[in-house]
């Protein structure tokens, strides 16, 4: 499903360990969640956070949102186990962290069959120089930029402006383009700063970014505005396709609206728009 079908506005991450926030996002407005057995999990609370998430999925009651499982690696105590049990409990997708090659996505699917779709934390230098090959494996759906493990990794500074991680944010946010696929960005840690996820949700979306991965509930509206279209850019698409058509028609192939250039690509673009616009629309008609 890629996001003018499904917008990936705000992507949330839920301890599969914690009832009460498993219960609470069944009315929070995000577009997608992160079901987490991984980080989120302490050690000796994972074989129950995978069974209570079995029983949650099975419940249901998440309505159009997107339901992610973010299973352990493969290569851990758990992350097997967590794929058997996770793979016919209706989750949308299995969500794989420490990817490295695509060698690791096959494992997966041997896993769990060929039909339910992987998407995958992308979270490794080698990740980046492998998010190509990683992109184009024919199960993979969707690309997460893990920021915190990417910075660890790095050995980098935290910086306001994330230059440091700059590099690999655009491999990520390229593959995925170059794929077809959805790719959201990390979390933004300090979550009772509101500003700063702002900005960090506008550079996100400045970099290609479908949306923004969140930890807690107060972000939810704030990676929701930044990544929708707005209502002027909505208009404007209106106006270059109108426009566009108009020339079209007259016999030539170029428009010009508000003193800028129309042509086939801005229609392409603006239609993106428009589509993206009804997906969220539709979200929102629940
Ligand atoms: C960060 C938190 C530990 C804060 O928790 P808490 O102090 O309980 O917050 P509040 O008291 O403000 O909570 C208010 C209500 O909201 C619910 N809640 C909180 N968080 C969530 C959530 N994520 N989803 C749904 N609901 C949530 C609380 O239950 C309260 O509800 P109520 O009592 O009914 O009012 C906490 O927010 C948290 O655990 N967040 C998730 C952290 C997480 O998932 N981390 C792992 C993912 S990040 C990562 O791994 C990055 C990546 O891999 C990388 O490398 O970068
Ligand atoms: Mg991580």
């Amino acid at each position: 499903m890629d996001s003018s079908m499904h917008p990936y506005r705000s992507v949330l991450y839920i301890p599969g360990s914690k009832e009460r926030a498993l219960d609470k996002a069944r009315s929070l407005p995000t577009d997608a969640i992160i079901f987490d057995l991984e980080d989120a999990v302490a050690p000796d609370a994972k074989a129950e956070a995978r069974q209570l998430l079995v029983e949650t999925l099975r419940q249901g009651g998440y309505g159009k949102r997107s339901k992610i499982v973010r299973i352990n690696a493969l290569t851990t105590e758990w992350g097997l186990e967590d794929a058997r049990a996770l793979r016919d409990a209706g989750a949308d997708a299995i969500l794989l962290p420490k990817v490295n090659t695509s060698s690791d996505i096959d494992n997966l699917s041997d896993v769990i069959g060929s039909d339910l779709p992987i998407w995958t934390m992308m979270e490794t230098p080698v990740s980046a120089f492998n998010a190509r090959e990683i992109a184009s494996h024919a199960q993979v759906a969707g690309l997460v930029a893990g920021t915190n493990d990417l910075t660890k990794d790095l050995g980098c500074r935290t910086r306001a402006d994330r230059l440091p991680l700059m590099t690999a944010l655009q491999m990520i946010v390229m593959a995925a383009r170059a794929a077809r696929i959805v790719v959201v960005d990390g979390v933004y840690n300090r979550f009772r700063d509101g500003d700063g996820l702002k900005a960090e949700c506008e550079q996100g979306r400045d970099l290609g970014f479908d949306g923004k991965t969140l930890i807690h509930p107060a972000q939810v509206e704030i990676a929701n505005t930044a990544f929708a279209p707005t209502n002027s850019e909505i208009e404007l698409a209106a106006r270059q396709i109108a426009a566009y058509e108009e020339s079209r028609a007259s016999g030539q192939g170029i428009a010009v609206v508000d003193g800028q250039i129309v042509e086939n690509l801005h229609v392409v673009a603006a239609q993106r728009i428009q589509a993206k616009a009804r997906a969220i629309a539709e979200m929102a008609a629940e």
